[in-house]
């Protein structure tokens, strides 16, 4: 580890009308780990990371990413980033080939390497032999591949995932890790990951924070945070250690209500 910062917040803060959604944050992110952002539905996950991924103006506090000003330098931090919303991002009219096509053009991919790129961002997420079909004819599994070879198609040097299994299957949730385990083992990419599934977070995540009501609650490896709660505590048992209540449940969904399915459906082509 080299002990540079990946990402570092101070004070971040958003509210949506009355809505505080994010209120005071700080993180540092070391450059190279696996970083989950955990917390139950209306957390403030999203907006978080949508503030470090340029994709939301944060009206208070500061952001860096790799040291450069998300609030002054946009088109610089996103340059170095890889985003894989929890929307569908992926056009199912269009082949597999030509989704991760059109976001190398997106993000600037220079077009001489432009075609080895696509070629390389699929074969990284498994999809070469597909690549032809559209995407609407892809399972949940093979779409959401698909969206990681989008993200990685501009060899991002900070990965940003939101809720990147959700609604999948234990195989294909196994898959898509297996997919970003691979691509850090080969480039040292840092990832930073929203969940709320605390067990695959426990599994995947070299650091966690716990994120409540718009807060960080805890912060530190999987095993800290679990350690300090009791020799046989799970990261659930330390989410509740700090907030106190039944795992959240800030927008009547709890923390283990799992949303079966994307927050988009899928359109089939
Ligand atoms: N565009 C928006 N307009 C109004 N309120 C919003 C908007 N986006 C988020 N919120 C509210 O801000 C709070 C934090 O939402 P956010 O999506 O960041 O949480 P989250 O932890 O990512 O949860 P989820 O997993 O459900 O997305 C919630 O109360 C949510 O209802």
């Amino acid at each position: 580890m080299t002990g540079e910062l990946a990402v570092r917040c101070a004070g971040l803060r958003h509210s949506f009308g009355d809505t505080v959604a994010v209120d005071g944050i700080d993180l540092r992110i070391e450059s190279g780990i696996v970083f989950g952002l955990l917390g139950p539905n209306g957390a403030g996950k999203t907006t978080t990371i949508r503030m470090i991924a340029t994709l939301l103006t944060a009206p208070a506090g500061a952001i860096e990413v790799f040291g450069v000003d998300v609030n002054r330098r946009k088109l610089a931090v996103r340059r170095l980033i890889g985003y894989v919303p929890q929307q569908l991002s992926a056009d199912s009219a269009l082949t597999g080939r030509e989704n991760v096509a059109l976001f190398a053009r997106l993000f600037d991919v220079p077009r001489a390497h432009r075609r080895s790129a696509v070629e390389a961002a699929l074969h990284s997420v498994g999809l070469d032999d597909v690549a032809e079909r559209t995407a609407g004819t892809y399972s949940g599994g093979m779409i959401r591949r698909l969206e990681l070879a989008q993200a990685l198609v501009s060899a991002p040097r900070l990965l940003v995932l939101d809720e990147p299994t959700i609604g999948l299957d234990p195989i294909a949730r196994a898959a898509v890790w297996q997919r970003i385990d691979e691509v850090r083992a080969a480039t040292g990419m840092t990832v930073l990951v929203t969940t709320h599934y605390m067990e695959e977070a426990a599994r995947q995540c070299d650091r966690v924070a716990l994120m409540h009501h718009g807060r960080i609650r805890n912060e530190g490896t999987p095993r800290e945070l679990c350690a300090a709660v009791g020799p046989e505590a799970t990261l659930e048992d330390a989410f509740r250690a700090v907030t106190g209540d039944a795992l959240g449940d800030e927008t009547g969904e709890g923390l283990r209500d799992v949303r079966a399915v994307r927050r988009v459906a899928r359109r089939v082509g």
